[in-house]
């Protein structure tokens, strides 16, 4: 019998309260080696307040975090060199330069001086490497936060929001640099708000509303969550509701259109084409529309908060 290999990370029934605030109450989940997994939700869901408590910068109101299979504790601090993080606005030495922020790390981390050039190079930095951190636009400093973060090839990387203050093409870059990482074995963890960017980067997406963690997709399945309808269009939209009802198909208003959802009509739009034009009231549009990746996660975060 095949063992599954122990998760990088494992989170079970974390919970964080501040007084009345439940921040994370109750959260469950693994990250394994080659996945990225993205914690999506809104403004305020819980995602840093997980992410900190990953990190071990704040402690759990109760339930537990283990990483490469052990508890993650304030003491056990040798799980920190396999792991590269950035959390929230990157720190840096305001006054240093880029290249030596980078250099620093570097150190920290003891790795040779020659990764920092490449650090510099694989993050886009050349440009800047001799400007003061501080005069940096928010989207390089991302950049170089990432620098750090990467530093020392880590087994782990925990980025909250990673895209923040990125250009497109920044975010379509720093995309395919955490795409090769994952394909090169390491397990990634983001936070994000934005579902459209989580879906194009995560292999697992961790929906996460009011502190819970609602469900879990894999990224690939998050097109069937989507659905579809039939939009029609005439003349005389009260006629054409009519007819739709009296043919067994009651339709829904979708602003000027009217809209079915039954399977039947969405998979054959000639038959309700038909219906129409045998009652005299032809389509003058008829289109089948999916519902986007936004409308899909408003409905899945509404659901928990309207069961
Ligand atoms: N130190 C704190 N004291 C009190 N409440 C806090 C504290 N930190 C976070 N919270 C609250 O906990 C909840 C979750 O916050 P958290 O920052 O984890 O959300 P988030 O999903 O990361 O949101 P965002 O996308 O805005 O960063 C919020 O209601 C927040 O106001």
């Amino acid at each position: 019998m095949q063992t599954s290999p122990t998760p990088v990370v494992a989170v079970r029934e974390l919970v964080k309260h501040y007084g009345a605030v439940r921040a994370v109450d109750g959260v469950d989940f693994t990250v394994t080696a080659g996945e990225i997994y993205a914690l999506l939700g809104l403004n305020g869901a819980g995602k840093t307040t997980t992410i900190r408590m990953l990190l071990s910068m704040i402690s759990p109101t109760s339930g537990s975090v283990s990483l490469f299979g052990e508890p993650v504790t304030p003491t056990a601090r040798h799980l920190w060199s396999k792991v590269g993080y950035l959390v929230e606005t990157p720190a840096a030495y305001p006054e240093l330069t880029v290249r030596q922020n980078i250099a620093v790390m570097a150190r920290l981390k003891r790795m040779p001086a020659h990764t920092v050039d490449t650090t510099v190079e694989r993050l886009g930095l050349t440009p800047y490497a001799d400007r003061r951190s501080r005069e940096l636009s928010l989207g390089n400093q991302q950049r170089l936060g990432l620098a750090k973060a990467l530093l020392g090839q880590p087994a782990l990387l925990i980025l909250d929001e990673p895209a923040n203050g990125l250009d497109p093409a920044g975010v379509t870059e720093i995309r395919q640099l955490l795409k090769d990482l994952a394909a090169a074995g390491a397990a990634i963890l983001l936070s994000s708000h934005i579902l459209a960017e989580v879906a194009k980067l995560a292999t697992r997406i961790g929906i996460i509303h009011h502190g819970k963690m609602i469900t879990e997709i894999a990224a690939s399945d998050l097109a069937l969550h989507a659905r579809r309808r039939l939009e029609i269009g005439s003349r005389d939209q009260r006629a054409a509701a009519r007819i739709l009802a009296e043919a067994g198909y009651p339709p829904q208003p979708a602003g000027q259109l009217l809209a079915l959802t039954a399977d039947d009509a969405v998979t054959s739009p000639d038959r309700i084409a038909t219906v129409l034009v045998a009652a005299g009231c032809p389509p003058t549009h008829l289109a089948i529309r999916e519902d986007d990746l936004e409308t899909v996660f408003l409905r899945l975060t509404r659901q928990e908060t309207h069961p």
